[in-house]
């Protein structure tokens, strides 16, 4: 449904992003991991369209609805404002297709409580409805977990495997949590300025670009991964003739 080209990035004479390449398929959930500064964000304004790469091609499926959720939102507490009148912004929509997409984010109860008093992880559920009014294909999220405890993370990313059920969609998105995204995710992208490796979540936690990377993290993140999945973890282990694809590694610093 997406397929990237050899993109690259320039912005005000620093390279931010170098030979990406990379194809999405529907029903699919692929989490890109990197350090801060690494680009991350970047190549998804990339990919949404928010942004034009200096290099490469975008190669979108003919009439892909794209849904997006943002890291966060900026709301002044003074603004009295429903959850369900923010969803019909800033387009009118349907009662039923607002009713619809909060059940399916799994925020049915939410939409009449004010926008200003939600916790952390009830607003990501609201952005995330607000995101399912697309009906996309195609659902990304940049950090959405940002500030959730791992209880609300987990519970979240349960949300993103229940959409993804229902709709069919193809779920990209950018996570810190490397416990999470080992669980959650078919397939890892490591993105530092390009891309380091990527591949099924085992596989890549056993390449020495993510170690190098992520350090402790990463062993304790292959542990939680070997913990849960003895099968694929004994797999990443047992199997280094087959090791992920892996590039050197630049400082996108
Ligand atoms: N408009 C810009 N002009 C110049 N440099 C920029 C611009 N926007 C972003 N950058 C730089 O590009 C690099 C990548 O930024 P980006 O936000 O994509 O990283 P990220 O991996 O999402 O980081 P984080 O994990 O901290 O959110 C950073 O060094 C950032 O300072």
């Amino acid at each position: 449904m997406l397929t990237l080209e050899e993109i690259g990035v320039v912005r005000n004479g620093t390279v931010i992003l170098e030979d990406v390449s990379l194809e999405l398929a529907r029903g699919e959930i692929v989490t890109i991991v990197g350090p801060n500064g690494s680009g991350k964000s970047t190549l998804l304004r990339v990919i949404i369209g928010a942004l034009a790469a200096s290099r490469g091609r975008v190669i979108r499926a003919e009439n892909l609805r794209i849904g997006y959720v943002p890291q966060r939102l900026q709301i002044d507490p003074t603004l009295p404002m429903t959850v369900k009148r923010f969803m019909a912004l800033p387009h009118r929509r349907r009662r039923d297709d607002i009713a619809t997409a909060l059940a399916e984010a799994g925020a049915e109860a939410l939409g009449e409580r004010q926008l200003s008093a939600l916790s952390g992880g009830q607003l990501q559920k609201v952005l995330l409805a607000r995101a399912l009014l697309e009906r996309p294909d195609l659902l990304v999220l940049d950090e959405a977990n940002q500030g959730l405890d791992h209880r609300a993370t987990a519970e979240f990313y349960r949300q993103i495997d229940r959409v993804r059920q229902t709709l069919g969609c193809a779920v990209l998105m950018v996570s810190h949590e490397l416990h999470v995204v080992m669980k959650a995710s078919d397939r890892v992208i490591c993105l530092n300025g390009t891309i380091c490796c990527q591949g099924r979540p085992e596989r890549v936690a056993a390449s020495s670009a993510w170690q190098s990377l992520f350090g402790i993290e990463a062993r304790d993140a292959m542990a939680f991964c070997r913990h849960t999945e003895p099968g694929h973890a004994e797999h990443a282990h047992g199997n280094p003739e087959t090791p992920p694809p892996e590039r050197a590694c630049h400082d996108a610093g």
